[in-house]
């Protein structure tokens, strides 16, 4: 069957291999290809942030976590297995997601930051997503799927080639299918060459920002920002200054931050993320957005998701 995937980040990447696997005759249009959308910008860290509802996303995060884990320590995938903590300055329980992540543990005070009281111990999967993207489409082609620079401002311009599609067009989604429930959360970071660590460090806290600080192969993010309802995507000097600020926090004194490169992305923020079919006559939509902060975490789930809404209304 005739398919089209629209979006070409990690989201329309993965839907789109898993459909070419199932044998569908898949082409892949999006008006921005990698590097040039949100998913380039992704930290990214398995980690299920600022995505709903609960039970729909451990169990695609979990899926995403097994894929990803397989395809950890290829080169060529950008996929590495990093241990790390994440970490408090007041009691907590464990995360509701701590049941999807083998291994997971509370940390040793010997693991904690100076000024820290609590935190978890656990080892997930980081993604570079520069390479990952690139990755992501050669396996796309391989599989004999084709992929197109185009964009469409109605679902019609993609029916009119397939009686599917697949809308992965993260925040384009509101302009493309009306829906006025995603709104931009934007997320500064910062890229820092060499790495300071080679574990990652996470500090969510609600009172004093957000700081988290992610290794990768040869640099490492340090973020971060969440700005929900804005769109600029100017960068901020001010944010960046307190996105070094408040990592400092999680690094030993006087560690030096070499920074390369000051990245904007808009996360496409909903309420719950939108998956689901759509009958209209003999046409089928299978929405597939709005993933605010973990698009990345629960890629392959919703792929595989999506694949079998795409079979079950063969
Ligand atoms: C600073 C920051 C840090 C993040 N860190 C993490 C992390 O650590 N872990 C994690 O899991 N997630 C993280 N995220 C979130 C993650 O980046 C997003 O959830 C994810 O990228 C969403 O992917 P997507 O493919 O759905 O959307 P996008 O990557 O936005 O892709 C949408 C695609 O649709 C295309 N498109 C849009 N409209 C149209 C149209 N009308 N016609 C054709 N094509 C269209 C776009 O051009 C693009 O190709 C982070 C995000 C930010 C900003």
């Amino acid at each position: 069957m005739g398919v089209v995937v629209l979006g070409g980040g990690v989201s329309g990447l993965s839907c789109a291999i898993r459909l070419r696997e199932a044998g569908h005759a898949v082409q892949l249009w999006a008006r921005e290809l990698s590097p040039h959308t949100t998913s380039d910008v992704a930290a990214a860290i398995w980690y299920p942030y600022l995505a709903s509802p609960k039970e729909r996303v451990l169990r695609w995060g979990q899926r995403t976590l097994e894929v990803l884990h397989t395809l950890a320590d290829r080169p060529e995938t950008g996929v590495h297995m990093v241990r790390g903590t994440e970490v408090f300055t007041e009691p907590v329980r464990d995360p509701w997601w701590a049941p999807s992540v083998p291994g997971f543990r509370r940390a040793t005070p010997g693991e904690l930051p100076p000024g820290y009281t609590e935190g978890y111990a656990f080892e997930v999967p980081v993604i570079e997503m520069p390479r990952y993207l690139p990755f992501l489409q050669e396996r796309f082609r391989a599989l004999g799927g084709h992929l197109l620079q185009r964009e469409v401002h109605a679902l019609e311009e993609a029916w009119s080639v397939a009686p599917t599609v697949v809308n992965c067009t993260g925040l384009g989604a509101r302009a493309l299918v009306g829906d006025e429930a995603l709104v931009p959360i934007r997320g500064e970071v910062l890229r820092v060459s060499p790495s300071p660590t080679g574990q990652f460090l996470l500090d969510d806290s609600e009172t004093r920002g957000m700081a988290y600080v992610i290794p990768r192969a040869t640099d490492c993010i340090l973020g971060g920002t969440a700005e929900v309802g804005v769109d600029s995507l100017v960068p901020s000097a001010s944010q960046a200054e307190g996105i070094l600020a408040r990592c400092r926090r999680l690094l030993p004194e006087s560690t030096p931050l070499n920074v390369v490169e000051h990245k904007i992305g808009l996360r496409p923020g909903r309420p719950s993320v939108r998956l689901e079919a759509e009958q209209r006559a003999d046409r089928r939509v299978v929405h597939n957005y709005g993933h605010g902060g973990a698009g990345v975490t629960l890629s392959w789930g919703c792929a595989e998701e999506v694949c079998a809404l795409v079979e079950a209304g063969r």
